[in-house]
């Protein structure tokens, strides 16, 4: 059955948690979604993870279109929720219509994220008017890196927990379906995920969100540029995939692959023609 944004807000009524990942291709999105995943994420952390950029502010809508619409097709039971890339929402109430209508039209998405709570309410409105579902994303929002001087927890003071408690709200009331909270300590995202309606899914949030998402290469140890405390490697697909770069070249290079088994026949009359 496709994951809707009803059936992902029943979720959260029946506490039944949401799964999300990251996903960017075609291959993963089949293997994600026959997996049972409720939300495959075209992040915008394909930045870094994808194209080796040092923080998410270089990546385009063309960027994201392309991924989007590789992940689409794979996704036949997930939601698929793409990220709006920076400056592709800040600048304007109409860019982030026209954005999110791409990454509708063109990538074939089921929904689209931005970061920011109560500054963006003005897109987010203006976006659901459209009939485009919006998940909110609060707390580290990496966009504003250059803002926050580096990727830090954010709504530990009195101030700054209050003002997280306030954009869950805001984000709730223009009309976000959901609501992603990124590193913040695990109280107050417990406390926020009691306070709204919409479900909350935590990264670096602790357990007490509505569902969970993290970068797939973060929990496969698939990348090490660096390792965020919130992350759990589940498996050490990057080791394994060592390993089978290595076996590959060592097996070219000694003869023994490719073997019989996967190699073409052809008549040794015709080959005897030839010499
Ligand atoms: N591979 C990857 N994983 C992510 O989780 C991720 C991305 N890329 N790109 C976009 C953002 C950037 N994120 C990050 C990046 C670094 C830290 C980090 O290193 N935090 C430190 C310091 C926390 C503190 O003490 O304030 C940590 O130890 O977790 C956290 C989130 C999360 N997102
Ligand atoms: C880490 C998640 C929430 C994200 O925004 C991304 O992958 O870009
Ligand atoms: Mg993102």
């Amino acid at each position: 059955m496709k994951n809707t944004v009803t059936t992902l807000q029943n979720q959260k009524l029946n506490k039944d948690k949401i799964t999300m990942l990251t996903c960017y291709d075609y291959s993963m999105a089949k293997l994600m979604d026959t997996s049972g995943i409720n939300v495959l994420l075209i992040g915008d952390s394909l930045g870094q993870v994808m194209l080796g950029y040092e923080d998410t502010l270089p990546v385009t809508m063309e960027d994201m279109i392309h991924h989007t619409r590789a992940v689409s097709r794979g996704a036949k039971e997930a939601f698929v929720l793409a990220d709006m890339p920076f400056m592709s929402y800040q600048t304007s109430v109409y860019d982030a219509v026209l954005n999110a209508g791409r990454l509708m039209k063109e990538g074939r998405a089921n929904g689209v994220k931005l970061e920011g709570g109560a500054k963006v309410c003005r897109q987010i409105e203006a976006i659901v008017e459209a009939s485009i579902p919006v998940c909110a994303h609060i707390g580290l929002t990496p966009q504003s890196v250059n803002a926050f001087g580096g990727f830090k927890v954010q709504g530990k003071s009195e101030e700054a927990a209050r003002q997280l408690i306030e954009d869950a709200k805001a984000v709730e009331r223009a009309g976000a379906f959901m609501v992603v909270l990124e590193c913040v300590p695990a109280k107050l995202a417990a406390l926020v995920s009691e306070a709204v309606n919409i479900p909350t899914i935590g990264i670096g949030a602790g357990a007490g969100c509505d569902g969970q998402v993290l970068v797939y290469q973060d929990m496969l140890a698939m990348f090490s540029d660096f390792k965020p405390k919130f992350v759990k490697q589940f498996a050490n697909v990057g080791e394994v995939m060592k390993q089978a770069f290595a076996d590959y070249t060592k097996e070219v290079k000694g003869g023994t692959f490719p073997s019989e088994e996967h190699i073409f026949a052809i008549s040794d009359e015709i080959i005897d023609k030839l010499y």
